[in-house]
């Protein structure tokens, strides 16, 4: 019996799965996740038809992505659901301008998107070494890629437009924008929640390893933080976040860094790691009494409250405030100080049930619904795949 889909998610820190059964409401089958790759990685499985949960750690030093997939696997094969699976769908980061819908992976499409690999250097290549693992483990299966990018690609013109001369723009400089399918998956839970008006004028903030803000109107993306790569906008785990070009031409002219030098530097040497000194990772920094922990919370606070400032400019107001992904979900001080910083807009979080992670955390008097709504990017490639099963089958050329 064929009748399920793996879906494959590769973070900058951690690799999550599910697998679903492939019709209308995708009953998940099996889920869990590889975190902390470059720490100290965990294995979690959720329970699942009689099997108990697994949380265990995988190793005390960091792993590559080939070991993550190795332990994915081994929990596949050690339940009966590897032979039921003949479609694997994976989150791609980057799409680029020619990627805005599910799209089959086969070597035409693959070396195109090996092309987006600069822009996207942590992930793109992890995500296409992912598929090549995913091939291997199910020859058989038909493998599709779901695009982060693609969300964004509704924005308005201006919205991902750069002031640079016009045949760049031509040339695909303009922003892009990431984190699409976690988007896409809370526009749907706002769609069910308030009906088509999915919220209003809503800024969500994913929060995880990687970070960025996406302002919707009515379940739409209009405008977001990240840009032309992954780089932009939040201060991240391990990234630097918004920076005046001037510093790269500093470090470029001045300081005689290479290409490979500032990739390093930037996406992986910055952000929380590189203000604290002591570490990316949010649970640590809130753990720690030393002051450049405290100081690299405090600007991730203080540029995400200043990132929420603007968005609300180019929505004209804010109805709804969502927070997902690792740090959204499961840090509620950092959900507080947030919100403290939005007060202005009419933001007012409940503390008690902000500190119980309840999926409602605003006020009574709050004029803005601040929710949490866990991220489900694994869903929204499963669902983005059904839509592409029944356009295929209707051209009668799919699989
Ligand atoms: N209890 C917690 N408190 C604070 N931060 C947390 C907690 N749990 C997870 N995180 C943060 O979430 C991040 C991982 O988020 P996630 O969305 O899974 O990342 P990614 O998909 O980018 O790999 C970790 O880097 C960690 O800092
Ligand atoms: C695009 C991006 O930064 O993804 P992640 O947060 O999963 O690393
Ligand atoms: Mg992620």
């Amino acid at each position: 019996m064929s009748d399920a889909i793996l879906v494959l998610n590769g973070g900058s820190s951690s690799l999550k799965f599910a697998v679903f059964e492939r019709r209308g409401e995708l009953p998940p089958l099996l889920r869990g996740n590889v975190s902390s790759l470059g720490q100290q990685p965990r294995l979690r499985v959720e329970a699942a038809a009689g099997r108990p949960k697994i949380d265990r750690s995988l190793s005390k030093e960091p792993i590559d992505m080939g070991k993550a997939f190795a332990a994915v696997a081994s929990v596949l094969a050690e339940s009966d659901l590897l032979r039921r699976i003949d479609r694997v769908g994976h989150r791609i980061v980057h799409g680029g301008r020619d990627f805005t819908a599910a799209t089959q992976l086969d070597e035409r499409t693959l070396k195109a998107l090996r092309l987006l690999e600069p822009m996207a250097p942590i992930h793109q290549r992890i995500n296409l070494e992912i598929v090549a693992l995913a091939t291997a483990l199910l020859p058989q299966a038909v493998q599709i890629g779901c695009f982060d990018t693609a969300f964004h690609s509704t924005r308005p013109e201006l919205a991902k437009t750069y002031g640079l001369p016009r045949a760049m723009t031509e040339a695909g400089i303009v922003s892009y924008g990431f984190h699409g399918l976690s988007y896409s998956h809370i526009a749907a839970k706002l769609h069910d929640r308030y009906g088509a008006g999915a919220g209003g004028r809503t800024i969500v903030a994913h929060l995880g390893s990687g970070a960025s803000l996406c302002a919707m109107d009515a379940g739409r993306s209009v405008a977001t933080t990240m840009g032309f790569s992954t780089l932009d906008g939040l201060v991240m785990s391990t990234r630097c976040g918004a920076l005046d070009p001037g510093v790269i031409l500093h470090l470029l002219r001045e300081r005689r860094l290479s290409g490979e030098d500032l990739v390093m530097l930037l996406y992986e040497q910055s952000g929380l790691l590189g203000v604290s000194g002591i570490s990316g990772d949010m649970r640590t920094l809130i753990g720690s009494e030393d002051p450049a922990a405290a100081q690299a919370v405090d600007l991730f606070v203080y540029r995400i409250g200043r990132e929420i400032g603007s968005l609300a400019a180019a929505m004209g107001g804010l109805d709804t405030l969502v927070f997902t992904a690792g740090i959204g979900e499961n840090a509620p001080l950092v959900r507080e100080r947030i919100g403290a910083a939005a007060a202005w807009l009419g933001v007012g979080i409940d503390k008690q049930r902000n500190r119980r992670g309840e999926e409602v955390v605003s006020n009574p008097n709050s004029r803005v619904d601040v929710l949490v709504i866990p991220a489900d990017e694994e869903r929204a490639v499963a669902a983005e795949m059904l839509v592409f099963a029944s356009s295929a089958s209707q051209e009668g050329s799919g699989p």
